[in-house]
């Protein structure tokens, strides 16, 4: 019998210059995983198990976890194109911590639907799979944004198109640059930190806004990181996140103190990101967030990098 398991990593959102349009993948330099996972095999009839560190966050009912949906909407999409699905029993290893900031739903869905697109043999390309997961994305948090599903789905840093095809581009990566991340254990819903930003930003914040955008991707196919790590500022929205964030200010302080390239809010928080360029920087600025950062026991901290590979699924061994 046919069984499968798909992993999904973390990502940052808006990696603090892109806000909805560019993000990032996660690994930790360890080794370990972080992000979800889902099982699929055939069944009689359609169920959800959940398990993992953060399902008992979850909605308490299957039908409300955003994986059931991505069942049924995959359904729906099949049988638009005429083709045929059988009932399947999936299980979903919840290891994100819900409202992080690391693109805890999205790596839900994406798991879901890849899991589901080799379940079914792949009748579905790339670019059909992550309109349907920003769908999805979309239905979970207000709005639909692609930065952290892309990113997820395909690895890499991902800059949105704002085509249907295709709906990402991949940019050059820094094979020097560590990640320190951490989250602070408190839940920030991405949809009322979406509500508190204002609707329309002045003409000096959108110059300022293209002008990093333009100059991040070019100092990034030039190889000109210092260039590239100097526009990495959140003008659309650290400024008014950053109130949910206790210790924030003084997070940024020490990070930069300690020779990070750039810091910043990963999505819509709490967790937070220095960027650095060695391993050891990374550590020292981990060492201090897991001291002074973390608000409680479900909070944790890591030194990653940008992992080449986004999603994987293959059999279960
Ligand atoms: N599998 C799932 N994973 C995460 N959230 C889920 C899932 N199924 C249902 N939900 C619900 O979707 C909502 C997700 O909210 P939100 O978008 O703020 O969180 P998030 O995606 O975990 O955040 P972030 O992107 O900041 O990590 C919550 O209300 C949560 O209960
Ligand atoms: N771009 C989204 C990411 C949410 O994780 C936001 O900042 O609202």
């Amino acid at each position: 019998m046919k069984a499968l398991r798909a992993y999904a990593p973390a990502s940052i959102g808006n990696v603090s210059l892109g806000f909805d349009v560019l993000g990032a993948a996660l690994a930790p330099v360890d080794g370990s995983r972080l992000g979800d996972e889902v099982d699929i095999e055939s069944a009689d009839t359609f169920s959800l198990t959940t398990v993992g560190p953060f399902a008992h966050k979850l909605p308490g009912d299957a039908d409300s976890n955003i994986v059931t949906q991505c069942y049924h909407y995959f359904c729906a999409q099949m049988e638009k194109v005429g083709k045929a699905t059988s009932p399947v029993a999936m299980t979903l290893s919840k290891n994100l911590p819900i409202g992080s900031g690391l693109g805890s739903s999205a790596s839900s869905i994406v798991a879901a639907f890849v899991a589901l697109n080799a379940f079914y043999d792949y009748p579905f390309d790339e670019d059909t799979l992550l309109t349907m997961m920003g769908e999805l994305e979309g239905q979970i948090s207000g709005s639909i944004h692609y930065d952290n599903v892309a990113p997820c789905y395909v690895g890499g840093m991902t800059l949105m198109t704002g085509a249907t095809s295709p709906v990402t581009l991949s940019l050059p990566l820094v094979k020097d640059w560590y990640y320190a991340i951490c989250y602070s254990g408190i839940s920030v819903s991405t949809a009322a930190a979406r509500d508190i930003l204002p609707k329309q930003v002045d003409m000096a914040t959108a110059l300022t806004f293209g002008r990093q955008l333009g100059v991040f991707v070019h100092a990034l196919n030039a190889g000109e990181n210092d260039l590239a790590a100097s526009v990495m500022k959140d003008v659309i929205a650290e400024p008014y996140r950053k109130q949910l964030l206790p210790g924030f200010d003084e997070a940024r302080a020490f990070s930069e103190q300690e020779g990070a390239l750039a810091f910043g809010i990963s999505g819509s928080g709490p967790t937070v990101f220095a960027v650095c360029d060695s391993k050891e920087k990374a550590q020292r600025i981990v060492a201090y967030l897991d001291e002074h950062y973390i608000q409680n026991e479900d909070g944790f901290s890591h030194v990653c990098q940008i992992p080449e590979q986004g999603t994987t699924v293959g059999p279960i061994a």
